[in-house]
């Protein structure tokens, strides 16, 4: 077999006939540089240098570009590769000849130069083959978990940790817990008792007495178990008769290197069959000691000052083996904010250079066409909506298009913002779209803009999925000539086949029903229109800063006045004719109910079933005498548009309906709100029904029928009796549910997050969000060399996400 130095000093005599040849044929250059990449990894697998071995892989991908290059080009990597080599052999014979003195520099080559080169570099794209204890089986069970390079690797972030730092001895030991405990090796046993069972046994001595460790069928442990050699245990523990016994989980022959297993705080991954945890630990061990050093720092120094982060060796150090619980929350605390500073670079980056690049509509200032709409007003407009609008006119007027995010709580009067935006864009001589969610909703704000339009002799279409072919195609006409201003509609409006004349405004009602790609499609009907995301159910700050960070927000943070928070009783099966009571006397007073039937989940269905059910029974059974109404989601549009005309009109006492009125639903004079089971709501869903309730100025309530099984299904009803803040609700339900939740199976169209978490990270989150905005600032394209890395990590991060979010 080849020794190593023969392996390199072939491959430098490789080099040097290249050089001195010049150049060679194409067929030549092929096997040469393959030659080349062979010798490296031989290299590779007999150098016991861990810097000699890091500096071979360097030349791999070197010469797997090679044959691409030009003479000029491939001369001067032939030279680079001779100088690595040379400080690969300089390496090994130190360390052959016992007098190293120094590390030999990791090098690369930057513009023709020599400089010390970052781990990550070299090795990001570099095989897992290359780390100890990785052999090609292993490296398909990391492709498995998702780790394909060894940055992947060092960012495989524990799932969980035990801490098996605290070594006990023996007698302290408790029954039925998992303890850690160490011992001298005084006697080993296999017992066999029947076939298929192989206990393995040793007694270990402390200085308090014996104790037993045990494996079951693990034969194989055997051979670590050297009497006389100290051994960390970690398991369950058994007491009988005055023995102590521990089953064995994990377990550390001590020898002079650090403990990985045991006697320390230790990580848990999550992993993959074939591949056991203290495989996967030793792995991630052997990794951070030979590399965890040398990692690029991603972060300039004086962010990491400003907000006292470790440096990005000592966090992945300590988040895969720390030292102690703190560290842990440092190391977590750096790297969310790393995680989070690279989404809102992604995001801010994208939001800066649509600005620059963009020329948009700037729409011109009021005439009298606002002027009238105003006069004509019902109401005078609340400061939150005057100051909403404001911001919405000046990004209007302005010629880089508008991108907002108008959040307000149920009833909070956004219709009417988004009404004065249309009149303003139908008054530059611009058309306006609103996509609603439902039809219901399109429908509801249809008459109501047309109710308000009408007299100023501005036009309103109605385009939804159920309007006969024959309307359909003519208001396709409309739009497509001018002749229509403002257009409503579901997602209908987004097809191909609507072509604007001129489309100036789009907006698009409760966006978290839509996807971030529907939102482009509507953007996309026109040249660069102005957009305005509502949404009523309320985001979280945090969530609208992550989701939504290319948008600018407004809140509408006031109701109309003379609003009455909603009254919200929990109450159980046994007060349901208190309940009915309750509702006719709201009903002899002129008021309306609605009753939300349970949500059968996954089953439309069965959903459309229980409704119809529970409106036979209420008019057969409870309430004969009053006119009882249904709606539901299978109904034909007309159908369900001639209910809430009734329902409106005052001509429905109650009305029974699945979720579908969830959204936007307006009936002012609807003062009761029932939900029956109300435990399988989520809370924000539960916040939306509430809010069809206390749109007037009657006192409202809602009753929550419930009998929640579980704390968090008690929970959500306590928070629901408790709060009328649809944002504080919106928090609390992320904390019960997690984000991932929050949006349902809806994507959001952005990079997940591994290590921060939103809920609770909000304070690193809005430090990143302020950090990203100041690094864009000062350098929009990421070019100066301290954000070198960050530039690399967000290409990285956004690389399959932009088509989703890039709307321009
Ligand atoms: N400034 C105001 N003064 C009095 N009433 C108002 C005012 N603004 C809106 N309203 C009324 O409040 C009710 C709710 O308004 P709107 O339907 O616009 O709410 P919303 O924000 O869209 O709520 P949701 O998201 O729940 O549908 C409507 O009846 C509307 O006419």
């Amino acid at each position: 077999m080849m020794t190593l130095s023969g392996i390199l000093q072939n491959m430098a005599q490789a080099m040097q006939v290249e050089l001195k040849m010049g150049c060679l044929d194409t067929a030549v250059m092929g096997g040469f540089s393959t030659f080349i990449i062979k010798c490296a990894q031989k290299a590779c697998d007999s150098c016991e240098n861990e810097l000699a071995r890091h500096n071979l892989t360097v030349l791999v991908p070197l010469f797997r570009e090679y044959v691409a290059k030009d003479k000029e080009e491939r001369k001067k990597m032939v030279e680079y590769g001779l100088t690595v080599l040379g400080q690969v052999k300089a390496a090994v014979n130190a360390e052959a000849g016992g007098e190293r003195k120094e590390k030999p520099p990791v090098v690369e080559q930057v513009n023709g130069r020599e400089t010390e080169k970052p781990v990550n570099d070299a090795l990001e794209n570099q095989s897992l083959q290359y780390l100890k204890n990785i052999g090609p089986k292993r490296v398909r069970l990391l492709n498995k978990l998702g780790i394909y390079s060894i940055t992947d690797l060092f960012y495989y972030i524990p799932r969980r940790y035990e801490d098996r730092s605290q070594l006990k001895p023996f007698y302290m030991l408790a029954h039925g817990e998992t303890e850690t405990a160490s011992g001298i090796i005084v006697g080993l046993q296999e017992i066999k008792p029947r076939r298929g069972l192989t206990i393995t046994k040793a007694a270990l001595r402390d200085a308090t007495g014996i104790g037993y460790a045990v494996w079951f069928n693990q034969p194989y442990v055997k051979k670590q178990l050297i009497p006389g050699k100290e051994l960390i245990v970690s398991g369950k523990v058994d007491k009988k008769f005055g023995q102590v016994q521990i089953t064995v989980a994990d377990f550390e022959v001590v020898d002079d290197s650090d403990n990985v297993h045991v006697g320390r705080i230790v990580p848990v991954y999550s992993v993959t069959e074939g591949l056991p945890q203290r495989v996967f630990r030793t792995i991630m061990k052997n990794l951070i000691d030979s590399f965890g050093d040398r990692l690029a720092e991603p972060l300039p120094d004086s962010i990491r000052r400003r907000y006292d982060l470790p440096s990005i060796n000592e966090a992945l150090r300590n988040i895969h083996f720390p030292e102690d619980w703190n560290c842990i929350e440092e190391a977590r605390r750096r790297l969310a904010f790393d995680e989070l500073l690279v989404l809102q670079l992604g995001l801010a980056s994208m939001k800066i250079s649509q600005l620059r690049k963009v020329r948009g509509i700037a729409h011109k200032k009021h005439g009298p066409l606002m002027k009238r709409f105003m006069d004509n007003l019902p109401f005078p407009l609340t400061k939150a909506q005057q100051r909403v609008l404001e911001s919405i006119y000046r990004d209007m007027e302005s010629p880089k298009p508008m991108n907002r995010l108008l959040q307000g709580d149920v009833g909070s009067g956004k219709t009417i913002v988004s009404a004065a935006a249309l009149i303003k864009t139908v008054e530059s001589g611009y058309q306006g779209v609103l996509m609603a969610p439902t039809e219901i909703l399109a429908e509801q704000h249809y008459l109501g803009l047309r109710e308000l339009f009408a007299p100023l002799g501005v036009k309103v279409s109605l385009l939804t999925g159920s309007i006969s072919n024959k309307e359909k195609e003519a208001v396709l006409q409309d739009i497509s000539q001018g002749r229509t201003d403002i257009v409503i509609g579901t997602h209908a409006v987004i097809q191909d086949e609507v072509v604007f004349q001129k489309l100036g405004l789009a907006i698009t009602d409760e966006q978290h029903r839509f996807g971030v790609k529907q939102r482009a499609r509507l953007q996309q009907k026109g040249h660069y229109p102005d957009v305005l995301v509502m949404t009523a159910t309320p985001i979280p700050r945090t969530l609208a800063m992550t989701v939504y960070g290319d948008l600018d927000v407004s809140v509408i943070d006031e109701l109309p006045p003379g609003r009455q928070p909603v009254k919200t009783f929990w109450v159980t099966e046994n007060k349901r004719q208190r309940m009915y009571e309750f509702i006719r006397q709201q009903v002899k007073e002129g008021r309306q109910a609605y009753f939300v039937c349970p949500l059968v989940e996954e089953s439309d269905k069965l959903d459309v079933e229980a409704a119809v059910e529970t409106a036979d029974r209420l008019a057969q059974v409870v309430f004969p005498d009053l006119r009882i109404g249904l709606l539901h989601g299978r109904m034909k549009a007309d159908e369900k548009e001639q209910v809430m005309k009734a329902f409106r009109d005052g001509k429905i006492d109650i009305l029974v309906a699945t979720t579908v009125i969830e959204v936007g639903v307006n009936v002012p004079n609807a003062t009761v709100m029932v939900i029956e089971d109300a435990e399988r709501f989520g809370l924000a869903q539960l916040h939306q029904l509430r809010g069809r309730v206390g749109r007037g100025s009657h006192q409202s309530y809602c009753i929550l029928l419930a009998d929640p099984k579980t704390d968090e299904g008690k929970a959500r009803m306590q928070i629901m009796q408790a709060s009328t803040d649809g944002f504080k609700i919106a928090e609390e339900d992320l904390k019960l549910r997690g984000p991932g939740d929050f949006f349902g199976t809806r994507q959001s169209g952005l990079p997940d997050l591994k290590i921060a978490d939103i809920v609770r990270d909000v304070k690193i989150l809005e430090m990143a969000r302020v950090t990203s905005f100041e690094i864009i600032e000062k350098d929009p394209a990421l070019s100066l060399p301290e954000h070198r890395e960050l530039k690399k990590l967000m290409v990285e991060k956004f690389k399959n996400k932009y088509h989703f979010i890039n709307i321009s």
